[in-house]
């Protein structure tokens, strides 16, 4: 991978045109989408990602649009950096609650630390002129065209997709419907709407309300859509990291931390927020870490915004009603009862234990090996599967 570190970012370019530009009077200092917008249109050019030792270090590159599928096919065969980062940085989990599995840090982190940058395990293409019933078939087609290896690890990496054969050339119906409800389950819409993306890791982050919800995920305009996931609070090591889905099906679950089903922390979640951040603030540490700013959120969250708002039916509403008893509730019992509870807290009161920072990682984490999924093999032309797909479709896009 070419050195780029001492090349101005795609983003500082982009500010830079940006404040260069002589603006009208009425028209404000652009703020994050424009920025994201611009960097989107600037084709020839992609943001990249390094880590040395653990950390992060945002590395500017501007990187010529031809050379993207090189550099990638490394990354995917190779020891990447990447790969390591992904891998060390969370693991998935079993929850122990109703949300199923979920993501978890592997070691402290503050905010701003960009915790995750994957590709998709598995990308379906969504046509968007067709309906619902078209549209369960045109991924039974999908699956049915992947190998039979990258059909088998996928359904060992997700234990929902179990139900769904390997080797067949058609489904059942019964399969056909668990196979697409798992594909609106764990896809992250590309920004252009035409892809829906599974990754291994990021798929597995459960949802919180804006409020509580410690990162925020931004997806690249260009395939493959690699998704970032940065995180917006600290994190401790063993902490689930959420994200506000920000969603039609997010709008339906209540916040993973404080039960709240709107959008919005709960009262009691506001309160410890407020403390929380005196805390770090009394404590000499950076006070923005407790909460994040709702501006920031909103900004990142609107960007990738799916639905523009939620429109819930009677049921839905009754049935928000009484989640919304149930986990007001919930928050007067311990632990045990509280199951939305982050690990280190046996009480919603308790603040998190103090861990110097920089963090050194433990040599457990160091000398945990856990298996990334790479389902697609690199060959010198790039994905076959990527590859057998868009031949598939080539001419019937619009
Ligand atoms: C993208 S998947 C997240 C990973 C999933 N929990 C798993 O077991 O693999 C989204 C699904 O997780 C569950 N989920 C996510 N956040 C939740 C929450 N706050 N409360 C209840 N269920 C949640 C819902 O079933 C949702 O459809």
């Amino acid at each position: 991978m070419a050195s780029t570190q001492d090349s101005p970012s795609v983003r500082d370019n982009v500010i830079g045109q940006i404040a260069q530009e002589p603006r009208p009077a009425h028209q404000s200092i652009p703020n994050f989408r424009d920025i994201l917008s611009q960097e989107n249109r600037t084709q020839s050019s992609s943001s990249i990602f390094v880590v040395v030792d653990g950390k992060e270090i945002p590395k500017p590159a501007k990187v010529p649009k031809e050379s993207i599928m090189e550099m990638e096919t490394e990354v995917e065969g190779g020891d990447s950096i990447d790969e390591m980062r992904n891998e060390f940085a969370a693991v998935v989990q079993d929850t122990k609650t109703r949300r199923g599995y979920g993501l978890y840090a592997t070691s402290d982190l503050l905010p701003d630390h960009l915790l995750l940058s994957e590709q998709p395990a598995l990308s379906f293409w969504m046509p968007r002129d067709v309906n619902m019933a078209n549209m369960r078939k045109e991924i039974e087609a999908q699956w049915c065209d992947l190998l039979i290896h990258e059909q088998e690890a996928l359904r060992e990496e997700f234990p929902k997709l179990r139900s769904v054969p390997s080797g067949r050339r058609a489904l059942s119906l019964f399969q056909s419907i668990m196979l697409f409800n798992f594909a609106l389950e764990y896809s992250y819409s590309s920004p252009d709407g035409d892809f829906a993306n599974i990754y291994s890791l990021a798929s597995r982050i459960n949802h919180a309300c804006r409020g509580c919800a410690n990162a925020v995920r931004r997806m690249d305009w260009y395939e493959p859509h690699r998704i970032l996931i940065t995180l917006i609070k600290p994190v401790k090591a063993g902490q689930e990291i959420l994200i506000h889905y920000n969603t039609m099906e997010g709008s339906k679950l209540a916040c993973a931390v404080c039960g709240s089903m709107s959008d919005r922390p709960t009262r009691c979640q506001l309160l410890r927020n407020k403390l929380e951040e005196w805390r770090l603030r009394l404590g000499g540490r950076d006070a923005r870490a407790s909460v994040a700013t709702s501006a920031e959120v909103v900004e990142e969250d609107d960007f990738n915004a799916d639905v523009p708002g939620p429109r819930l039916s009677v049921l839905d509403r009754a049935k928000r009603l009484r989640n919304k008893t149930v986990l007001r509730w919930g928050h007067l019992f311990t632990r045990e009862g509280c199951d939305w509870l982050h690990p280190w807290q046996s009480s919603p009161w308790q603040s998190p234990p103090r861990t110097p920072y920089p963090y050194s990682p433990s040599p457990e984490i160091v000398s945990s090996s856990i298996p990334i999924l790479r389902v697609q093999p690199p060959t010198d032309e790039g994905s076959p599967v990527r590859r057998r797909r868009k031949n598939r479709f080539r001419g019937t896009r619009t």
